[in-house]
């Protein structure tokens, strides 16, 4: 049996890893769960699935559930997140949380030598070096649960060291593909939360209209693969069949596809090395017809350039770059940001804070912060223009 603790369990991620687990109670057993908020749906869980551990992020929350439920313990706020982690014996920690919260949980299941199913990729994101410096001390692997990572992760199963010219990682180009950046300042929330392709999280999907999510996307893959960001491409594919593509020394390029079913994904994470048996439909490519790519339109979407000029500054860049993100979707979510105050809110923080070496977590920590501070300022500054 597989003891797997999932962090981020209430979310789109999260429940669909439940629903995989569920499908093959022989091979596992959840020894902890946690949410942000959302204490109801993970008490549910806890039961559902005979877990007697849970951690609520949120205080309040927390305060909650710790009433609402006797039949095992409650972990309270970011440090119950912390012990529920360490303590856990977990032989896979599946890191679902959204955003810069998941990079404390992927430290400590690092440094304590579990193997990390990794949905959360702000934790590359903001520690890239370190994280993966830290897995390499300890022997703890890094699995990817994104689906262009774990497609990548296929293709280069079994592929000697040195052989990659490219990875090509798949873009849908999200709900405003082939818009101008003219026609994007007063596009709504509703608009933006129309994935074409997927069915995800609040934050993940703005970060797919935004193309910010292809940003990100290429550092997880810089820090998963070693990968240079000049061998890194991101090509526009509306259908989001082919996941992603690996050009080698040979001339080959291999490509991985699939209907947009994250439980591929989780399923490849959970099992691996083996593989989920999945009720998941075969791909019927007569039935496709035809598939389609373009080049990301980057005046329209600036936060691709954005990320990949942060990811190339390195240093704290590309932590302050998704702290700002953070907010400023934050922002956009709630109705106090326009979708083009996005990219400026981002662009005014990194011209501000520049970039600074990396010593330790602690500089990544207090990056996130002064970026979150002045972020939010420069949304107040949006407000009132
Ligand atoms: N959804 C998808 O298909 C994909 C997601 N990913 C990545 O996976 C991660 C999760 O995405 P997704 O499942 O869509 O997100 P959701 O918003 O659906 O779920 C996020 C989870 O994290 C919890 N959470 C939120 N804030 C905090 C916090 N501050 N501390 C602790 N826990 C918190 C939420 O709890 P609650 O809601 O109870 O507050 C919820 O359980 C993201 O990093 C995303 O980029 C990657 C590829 C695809
Ligand atoms: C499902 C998944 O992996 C997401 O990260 C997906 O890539 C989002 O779609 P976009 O290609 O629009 O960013
Ligand atoms: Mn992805």
């Amino acid at each position: 049996m597989k003891r797997v603790l999932i962090l981020g369990s209430t979310g789109s991620i999260g429940t669909q890893a439940l629903d995989v687990i569920e499908r093959s109670p022989e091979l596992f057993e959840v020894v902890g769960l946690s949410a942000g908020r959302g204490h109801e749906q993970l008490i549910a869980q806890a039961e559902r699935h005979g877990v007697s551990r849970i951690a609520v992020s949120d205080p309040d929350a927390a305060a909650l559930a710790a009433e609402a439920w006797t039949a095992g313990d409650v972990l309270r706020g970011p440090d119950g997140l912390i012990s529920l982690v360490a303590e856990s014996q977990a032989d896979l920690v599946l890191n679902a949380i959204v955003g810069s919260a998941g990079l404390g949980p992927t430290i400590v299941a690092l440094t304590e030598g579990i193997d990390v199913a990794l949905a959360n990729k702000e934790s590359l994101v903001v520690g890239g070096e370190l994280v993966t410096a830290l897995a390499e001390a300890t022997g703890a692997r890094l699995i990817p649960i994104d689906s262009e990572h774990t497609a990548i992760h296929h293709l280069l199963t079994g592929e000697p060291p040195g052989v990659v010219e490219k990875l090509i990682i798949t873009a849908s180009g999200g709900p405003f593909r082939g818009r101008k950046l003219a026609d994007l300042n007063a596009v709504t929330v509703e608009q933006a939360l129309n994935h074409p392709t997927w069915s995800m999280g609040g934050k993940i999907t703005i970060d797919s209209a935004t193309l910010m999510n292809k940003g990100l996307e290429v550092m997880e893959a810089h820090h998963l693969f070693g990968t240079p960001y000049d061998r890194i491409d991101v090509v526009v594919h509306p259908q989001s069949i082919i996941h992603a593509l690996v050009q080698l020394c040979d001339g080959s390029t291999k490509a991985h596809l699939g209907y947009p079913d994250m439980r591929v994904a989780i399923g490849y994470a959970l099992h691996h090395p083996d593989r989920a048996d999945l009720p998941i439909e075969n791909l019927d490519l007569v039935k496709l017809g035809k598939l389609e790519f373009e080049e990301p339109d980057l005046d329209a979407f600036p936060c691709l350039r954005l990320a990949r000029e942060a990811a190339v500054a390195g240093g704290t860049a590309p932590c302050a770059l998704n702290a700002a993100n953070e907010i400023a979707v934050h922002a956009f979510l709630t109705g106090r940001l326009t979708f083009t105050g996005i990219p400026r809110v981002i662009d005014g923080v990194l011209e501000q804070l520049g970039t600074r070496r990396v010593h330790s977590f602690e500089t990544l920590y207090v990056t996130d912060s002064e970026a979150r501070r002045v972020a939010a300022e420069l949304v107040e500054t949006e407000v009132h223009a």
